[in-house]
């Protein structure tokens, strides 16, 4: 009995000891789920976070997310998270290598926009902070984002400083050269008289120095437009008279033919005639061997005598009808072609006139550089057929360049009339002198012994440099340099024009103002 109390008590305590080991195994039970929940949960999240930045880690993360419900042990699932843990680490890795890549492009942009000139100061001075901040690391992605956007910030601020300024294209020396160029162009050709306003608009434009390069443009595009609106009317005028030559000689044609026809009709009426007066002749005859009785003779006589008369008279009104016919041709004719000729000769006169003006300097109204090949041309021939003396002297102004710059570009013009006159005025009528371009004039001298070709060129120079030039109150002497040569048997007259060109440069390098002969 004793035994048995003993033994139902040890039950009692086993059934206690076993209850609480159960509780407690329940309780280890909860704890590991929830632990394995929470671990759930921070895989979730971690999947989330990391989504899309590497598959192999994005699958990785799924991979585990599904095995953790059947993990027996959460044992089971440490090889699993080493792996996470590395592929975690290789993409930090991967991302810090990023970001510093992404620093560096940074400052690698910034530098660039350092460099645009037209950047404001203001910005100048934000870039360089910018800059600056770059030099230190990126931690995080969130780091550089902030960066980008004001890198993006500051090129937005540049591209509205430079709408807002439109800061023109920068004139280069090849702009400047152009439009050296055109303002020479501009002064061999000569313009109407309508058009000459606009020219001079655009000839003190280009002598400015603060022309800019679509100013330069503009120029071209009217010199251009100028120039067509010219060659247009020309052609115009070219066609009426065209069209006027070929109406006159059509008139004249109709008349020609009219006047063919006319006498064509009246040959045949004429023959006609003449065979009806041969045949009244022939009768005569006839009547005059049967008649013996003379009053009949008489009365035979004079009825034929009537019938040639009458066919006399049809003769001759056909013969002054003919005439008046062919005086009315002959005036419509005349009249016609007088009208030609008249209209020919205003044709002629106008090309004249623009020949004439063709090869004239409008600036100093001396002959240009297309009369002057004309000219030279012309004395070459003369210089071959009777080979006496022909020089060519090439004159440049001295330091011109700072008269424009000193004085403005219209007083440079007005200096170059003055000199071009004192040029002209100083040679005799078989002398010539054309502007060649810019402030170079050439001089053709014709039949000068060498011996005199020196002082009179000396003469010319030093009358140059005794023009009272007076520019700003201010007394200016302007000088000019001249090297000449004489046309030698066998050379063509441009090599002459070279070595005349040559003894100038000369002439300029031993310090200006004289004349040096090749
Ligand atoms: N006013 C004006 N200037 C002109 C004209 N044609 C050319 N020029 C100017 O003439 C100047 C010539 O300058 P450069 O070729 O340097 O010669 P420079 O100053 O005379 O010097 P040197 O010839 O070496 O003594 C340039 O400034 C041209 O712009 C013109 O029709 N009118």
């Amino acid at each position: 009995m004793k035994d048995s109390n003993a033994t139902v008590s040890q039950l009692g305590v086993l059934k206690q000891k076993l209850h609480s080991t159960k509780a407690a195994l329940d309780e280890m039970n909860e704890d590991r789920n929830a632990k394995l929940q929470a671990l759930l949960q921070f895989i979730g999240h971690l999947s989330l976070a990391c989504k899309g930045q590497s598959l192999e880690l994005d699958n990785k993360l799924a991979k585990l997310r599904h095995n953790l419900g059947t993990y027996e042990r959460i044992d089971d699932v440490l090889p699993d998270l080493v792996d996470v843990e590395r592929l975690l680490k290789g993409q930090y890795h991967h991302v810090m290598g990023q970001l510093e890549e992404g620093r560096s492009s940074l400052s690698k942009f910034s530098r660039q926009l350092q460099r645009v000139d037209s950047m404001p100061e203001r910005l100048k001075k934000e870039v360089s902070y910018f800059k600056q901040e770059l030099g230190k690391p990126f931690h995080t992605v969130w780091d550089y984002i902030p960066k980008v956007e004001q890198l993006v910030g500051f090129y937005e601020q540049l591209l509205e400083s430079q709408f807002e300024s439109e800061s023109p294209i920068a004139i280069l020396p090849k702009h400047r050269q152009l439009g050296h160029e055109l303002a020479q162009m501009i002064s061999n050709i000569e313009f109407r008289k309508d058009q000459r306003d606009q020219v001079l608009v655009i000839k003190e434009l280009l002598a400015s120095t603060e022309i800019d390069v679509e100013a330069l443009l503009e120029a071209y595009q009217t010199i251009l437009s100028l120039l067509l609106d010219n060659i247009a009317r020309e052609k115009t005028a070219s066609q009426e008279f065209l069209f006027a030559l070929n109406d006159a000689l059509s008139a004249v044609r109709e008349v020609v033919s009219d006047s063919y026809n006319q006498s064509q009709r009246s040959h045949q009426l004429k023959s006609q005639l003449n065979r009806e007066l041969n045949a009244q002749v022939d009768n005569v005859g006839a009547s005059l061997v049967d008649i013996d009785d003379i009053t009949e003779l008489k009365q035979q006589i004079s009825e034929q005598l009537a019938t040639i008369r009458a066919s006399l008279a049809r003769k001759e009104a056909l013969e002054q009808r003919e005439q008046a016919l062919l005086r009315k041709s002959i005036e419509t004719m005349r009249k016609e072609l007088n009208d030609l000729s008249s209209e020919a000769t205003t044709y002629k006169e106008r090309l004249f006139e623009q020949q004439k003006l063709n090869m004239l300097d409008t600036l100093t109204q001396l002959p240009n550089r297309a009369a002057m090949e004309e000219r030279m041309e012309q004395e070459y021939r003369h210089f071959q057929r009777n080979k006496q003396p022909l020089w060519l002297a090439v004159a440049d102004i001295d330091h011109f360049k700072s008269i424009n710059d000193s004085f403005g570009h219209t007083t440079g013009d007005k200096t170059l009339q003055v000199i071009a006159m004192a040029l002209k005025n100083s040679l005799r009528d078989t002398e010539f002198v054309a502007r060649y371009g810019g402030e170079e004039f050439v001089l053709i001298i014709p039949d000068v012994s060498p011996k005199d070709i020196e002082q009179l060129l000396n003469r010319v120079r030093e009358k140059i440099k005794n023009i009272p030039f007076k520019f700003k109150n201010q007394r200016i002497t302007v000088t000019v340099s001249i090297g000449a040569a004489q046309i030698l048997d066998g050379e063509h007259i441009q090599e002459t024009f070279e070595r005349a060109d040559a003894a100038l440069y000369k002439a300029k390098h031993e310090s200006r103002d004289r004349v040096i002969i090749d």
